[in-house]
């Protein structure tokens, strides 16, 4: 009885002990469990963490970057003024790739207007507009003018075509094609929409003038055969065109005489008197004078000839108007000064005189003056220093494909042989 009693107590201190076993072991699997679970947390957590720093690393400078986009993408078109849509023109700039025409680009977009280039970049270059291109009121085309194009558009500035003798000789078919069918393209748009437009013409139509200095009443003497035909002849029959558009059509017409013009954007190998000769003169190569260098010319800086067609167009004088600088030089003269201020040891070199080529060119811009309120302003040093400045840049630009000017006659296209 004893015996089962001291069993029986056993037994229950046992069964509670044993009660007590399983929930301490109970406990302790719980809390390894827990302990597993909040470090096996903790881990996942570390690695997340890791990851999101590791991805933070790589795209904080990503973010920068974009940023640095943003910031230059918004900064990087010079000022343009606002315009109410009432002043706000569209405007369709031909040859606005080129020497004149982008400088021209530069000022209509300034002045807040919406700006249409259109150019085939056989002398223009992207390079040289390549500073709006993205911008809400700019639009570059590349096409040639010698095509249609529709396109709406309140005024028309159009000054497509090569203008330097060795590029508008090198191709005498195509200046002829550019000015003549480019022109009735364009005045045949001027019609259609209702736009004006203004024609980049040249005291090229006055030939190697009799009269002296050349008012917009010369009519010129030009040999219609002769090789600068193709460039002189072309601008002349443009005139004609705008005029027979005037008169038939009641287009509105502007017509420029634009006498020699010089500054940056020129290209390296434009061919032109000035070019020449400060690349020249900065390569300490010999200048080189074709004939004697007796011819004279006047020369005027890009930015007059900008304000001066600008005026010209939003005026009311549709018959032609000389736009030069009446500061007239000789050749050799020109030459001097432009080794002066290069200074530069090069040699002044002679040699055959170019066919065709006018002795003496200066403007009588007494019509620009009255009607236009205009004439030119920056002295001939002035613009010369700047058009060096430019050009040394771009020697810079090309160290390692330096071009030195040959003097070269211009290149003629031989026609295809015939096969039968
Ligand atoms: O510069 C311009 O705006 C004008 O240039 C040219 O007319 P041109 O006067 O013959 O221009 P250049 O080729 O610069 O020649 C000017 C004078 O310098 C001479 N020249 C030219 C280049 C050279 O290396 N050496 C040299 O003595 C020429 O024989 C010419 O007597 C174009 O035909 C015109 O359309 C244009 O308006």
């Amino acid at each position: 009885m004893m015996k089962k009693r001291v069993i029986w107590l056993i037994s229950g201190i046992n069964r509670r002990m044993m009660k007590l076993l399983i929930a301490l072991a109970l406990i302790a699997y719980i809390a390894s469990v827990w302990g597993t679970y909040t470090s096996m947390r903790t881990i996942q957590e570390n690695g997340e963490l890791q990851i999101e720093r590791k991805i933070e690393e790589v795209i904080a400078p990503l973010r920068e970057k974009i940023r640095d986009l943003e910031v230059s993408f918004t900064q990087k078109y010079p000022p343009v003024k606002f315009l109410s849509e009432k002043d706000r023109k569209r405007i369709l700039l031909t040859g606005g790739a080129g020497f004149v025409g982008s400088h021209l680009a530069d000022k209509l977009m300034m002045d807040g207007h919406e700006v249409t280039v259109v150019d085939n970049f056989f002398t223009g270059r992207k390079r040289n507009v390549e500073h709006w291109i993205g911008h809400e009121n700019f639009e570059l085309i590349n096409h040639d003018v010698v095509e249609p194009l529709y396109i709406e558009v309140d005024q028309i500035y159009h000054l497509a075509s090569p203008a330097s003798p060795p590029n508008y000789m090198y191709n005498p078919i195509k200046t002829l094609k550019t000015n003549t069918i480019g022109t009735l393209n364009m005045l045949g748009l001027a019609k259609r929409v209702g736009a004006r437009l203004l024609l980049a013409s040249t005291s090229e139509v006055y030939g190697d003038p009799e009269v002296h200095p050349q008012s917009e009443e010369y009519w010129g003497h030009v040999n219609p055969i002769g090789p600068r035909a193709c460039y002189d002849e072309g601008k002349r029959v443009a005139e004609t065109m705008c005029y027979a558009y005037m008169k038939q059509e009641g287009v509105e017409v502007r017509v420029a005489r634009i006498f020699n013009t010089f500054g940056s954007r020129m290209h390296m190998n434009d061919g032109r008197v000035v070019s020449n000769f400060i690349l020249q003169a900065l390569q300490g190569e010999p200048l080189t004078v074709y004939g004697s260098g007796s011819q004279t010319r006047a020369f005027q800086y890009v930015s007059d000839l900008v304000n001066g067609l600008v005026s010209l167009m939003n005026s009311n004088v549709s018959s032609p108007v000389n736009l030069g600088n009446p500061e007239e030089h000789t050749i050799l003269e020109f030459a001097r000064l432009i080794k002066d201020l290069v200074g530069s040891r090069s040699q002044i070199q002679f040699l055959p005189e170019a066919q065709d080529d006018p002795q003496r060119r200066k403007p009588d811009i007494t019509k620009a003056k009255m009607m236009l309120g205009w004439e030119p302003v920056v002295p001939l040093e002035e613009g010369i220093n700047k058009t060096i400045h430019y050009f040394s840049k771009e020697l810079e630009y090309q160290a390692n494909n330096q071009y030195i000017p040959k003097p070269k006659q211009a290149r003629i296209k031989k026609g295809r042989p015939r096969h039968n």
